[in-house]
């Protein structure tokens, strides 16, 4: 039966992390785990045991007689505590959707618990192959074509699917970790590796892990397949597929380099080592924060160390979001702003050009444009009330842009020199422990006290007004050469003038961007679905876009191509969001296509004939921006067995109905 504890109210008030169910104030707080599974790729399942120290809430607090852990698409089996057999319960909490958020495992404690004391509580339990924190991957899906792999993604609330854990980015952890896998797979994990694997003999190896550091669950990470490493300093490995691993040492050698100056702007590394992984394409996200091993998707191998920015900002996230945490998904923008705002420092001190930070904010601004235009007005706001929905689908660019222009915005008030002071302060301050955006602001009050300058700061106007903010100038000489190109082709394309004949070829990968978001912004501003597609003919028969292997230019002319309604791009385009699953890519190619004459038809069919080969948050995505029901057949249930596509068909049908049937009547009329 279900009992409400204190830490449900809290939730029910908002008070609390709205997307856990879990009990730490009221039943128990977990502070350290030890895990010990095994992965077995053929059940496509992870089983084991996860035992926490778990600290009892002080007098009075402790009104539970039970420790509440998340528990979503997990089989448990057996629990104890403090090695005697527990009685356990999986409870669904009422107004918490079990699909989204899980059950809560309750795990009795027994009376002689007493507050402040640590027990140890165990579970034995089982993921299932429906477990979304995990994508086990066919050998068809890797480079090499001849081994499984999987890799985990927890960021927001899929650890719960990967163990049962305290899932609330406020409870950390440290943990240790032992896991059997077979002998011929390489296992890594979100920490130190405690010693060489151990061959049992029987086909499989034992991998030890620890981390040291208290991580919220959501830092937890394994990525396990056959996979070699080089070393690139004495603190930086690359791992990667054999076949890539070389590539992927190239491409991050300015790891180290990116280490030492965000050291110098924030404070030493406190996590030992920093590796990277390259995972297979179908990786969702640009890259994972996972504490001494950055997860990349391949996607950032340009060739020439052009996108290693994304490493720049998984480096930034050692300190912001890592280290000092959001105190719960709805204060994301302190985990992403900060680390934009970590990044372009990162980016313009690697580059020695002060006026990069500027010029890469100009591109996230149109990031923080197109998805507000897009967006549920809540979303918009740097504080959304995620409420009962899945922190994936607040998912954007606000807590990124957003939050980066509100830092910036205090930064231009006291000034950078005291701003980056501030930085360093506020890291030192919270690290280790999690923040809130009040919080957050009450320490900057306090570290400026007395300063005139700060006072008319409109803090409420940044963190709950949705929409865009007051827009922010920023210094354009660097985009200067890419805006011009932009509107001479724009000229170009209202009949004006000849092609540009300027020659890009030894342009920055940035300078190719800008001019691509410019020619799309401008074009989104005069309220034009685009250019004509002869414009994109001429445009690639000079510049080759079509056939670049820098996955952000492809992707820029790919829409621009589709807004143009140009045929040639579809192959292109089909061949780019079918090969990776970025969802920054695959979302706006699906979403353009969709809403494009030419491409409807095609993104809908091949989504189909390819959602396997997605991650699960992308399938759940793209499904939903195509309007495509959960199994993305296109339509409800009645509508599929009819056989009907999509909702536009629906409507053409239901026109034809009504005509038909007028007519009919018009005749059944004439005759009488
Ligand atoms: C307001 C939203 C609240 C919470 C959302 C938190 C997490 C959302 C979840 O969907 C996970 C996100 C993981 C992101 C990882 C890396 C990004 O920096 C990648 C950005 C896009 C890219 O470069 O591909
Ligand atoms: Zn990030």
């Amino acid at each position: 039966m279900f009992v409400a504890t204190a830490d449900d109210k809290a939730r029910a008030s908002n008070s609390l992390d709205v997307t856990s169910l879990s009990n730490p104030s009221s039943g128990g707080r977990c502070t350290h785990l030890e895990l010990k599974v095994e992965l077995n790729f053929s059940t496509k399942t992870i089983a084991g045991t996860a035992t926490y120290d778990v600290e009892i809430p002080k007098e009075g607090d402790n009104t539970d007689n039970f420790v509440s852990f998340d528990c979503k698409d997990l089989i448990v089996n057996h629990t104890t505590v403090n090695g005697g057999v527990a009685k356990f319960d999986l409870v669904t909490v009422p107004n918490m959707d079990v699909s989204t958020f899980g059950k809560s495992l309750r795990v009795y404690l027994p009376s002689n618990a007493a507050p402040l004391s640590t027990v140890k509580v165990s579970i034995d339990y089982s993921t299932t192959p429906q477990s979304s924190a995990i994508q086990w991957l066919p050998p068809e899906q890797t480079l090499g074509k001849k081994r499984p792999y999987l890799f985990t993604q927890c960021q927001a609330i899929h650890a719960r699917t990967l163990l049962p854990c305290q899932d609330a980015p406020a409870v950390k952890v440290t943990y240790k970790a032992t896991v059997t896998t077979p002998t011929w797979a390489t296992c890594l994990m979100s920490a130190l590796s405690v010693s060489s694997p151990t061959d049992k003999g029987d086909g499989k190896s034992v991998h030890m892990w620890d981390q040291p550091v208290p991580v919220s669950t959501y830092l937890i990470a394994f990525c396990v397949g056959e996979l070699e490493s080089r070393e690139i300093s004495g603190r930086c490995r690359v791992w990667a597929e054999p076949g890539i691993v070389d590539a992927v040492a190239y491409e991050f050698a300015e790891t180290e380099q990116f280490l030492k100056i965000a050291e110098d702007l924030t404070l030493p590394y406190q996590w030992g080592r920093y590796d990277v992984v390259s995972l297979p394409p179908s990786f969702p996200y640009g890259g994972m924060e996972n504490p001494c091993l950055t997860f990349v998707t391949p996607t950032l191998l340009a060739g020439d160390r052009s996108l290693a920015d994304v490493v720049a900002h998984e480096i930034a996230h050692s300190w912001t979001g890592n280290l000092v945490t959001n105190a719960t998904w709805e204060h994301f923008w302190l985990n992403e702003g900060w680390t934009m705002w970590l990044q372009r420092k990162i980016m313009a001190r690697q580059k020695n050009d002060v006026k990069f930070f500027d010029f890469d904010a100009i591109g996230g601004w149109k990031h923080l444009t197109d998805d507000v235009a897009l967006l549920p007005e809540d979303f918009t706001r740097l504080i959304p009330k995620i409420g009962g929905s899945d922190p994936d689908d607040a998912f954007s660019g606000v807590p990124y842009e957003k939050g980066f222009n509100l830092l910036i915005s205090l930064e231009r008030i006291v000034g950078t020199p005291a701003f980056e002071d501030f930085a360093k302060a506020y890291l030192k301050r919270f690290k280790f422990v999690t923040v809130t955006s009040q919080e957050f602001k009450t320490y900057f009050e306090s570290y400026f006290a007395g300063q005139e300058k700060i006072a008319g700061f409109d803090w409420d106007r940044w963190f709950h007004l949705p929409g865009l903010p007051p827009t922010p100038t920023f210094d354009r000489s660097l985009a200067q050469t890419s805006e011009d190109l932009g509107n001479a082709w724009l000229s170009f394309d209202m009949g004006k003038g000849a092609a540009p004949s300027a020659d890009i070829s030894e342009w920055t990968t940035n300078q190719t961007t800008c001019f691509l978001d410019f020619m799309l912004v401008t074009l989104e501003k005069q309220g034009k679905g685009g250019v004509k597609s002869n414009t994109t003919r001429s445009m690639d028969r000079i510049y080759n876009f079509s056939s670049s292997k820098n996955s952000e230019i492809l992707h820029r002319f790919s829409l621009l191509s589709i807004g143009a309604e140009d045929s040639a791009i579809l192959p292109v385009v089909l061949e780019f969001i079918t090969t990776q699953g970025r969802m920054k890519f695959v979302r706006p190619c699906y979403r353009a296509l969709y809403a494009s004459k030419m491409g409807r038809k095609a993104a809908i069919a091949t989504f189909k004939e390819n959602r396997s080969f997605y991650h699960a948050i992308a399938q759940k995505m793209v499904a939903s921006d195509m309007k495509l029901d959960e199994e993305g057949q296109g339509g409800s249930g009645v509508l599929k067995v009819l056989g009907i596509e999509d909702r536009q068909e629906l409507l053409l049908i239901g026109v034809l109905g009504v005509a038909v049937a007028g007519a009919l009547m018009y005749m059944k009329s004439k005759r009488k």
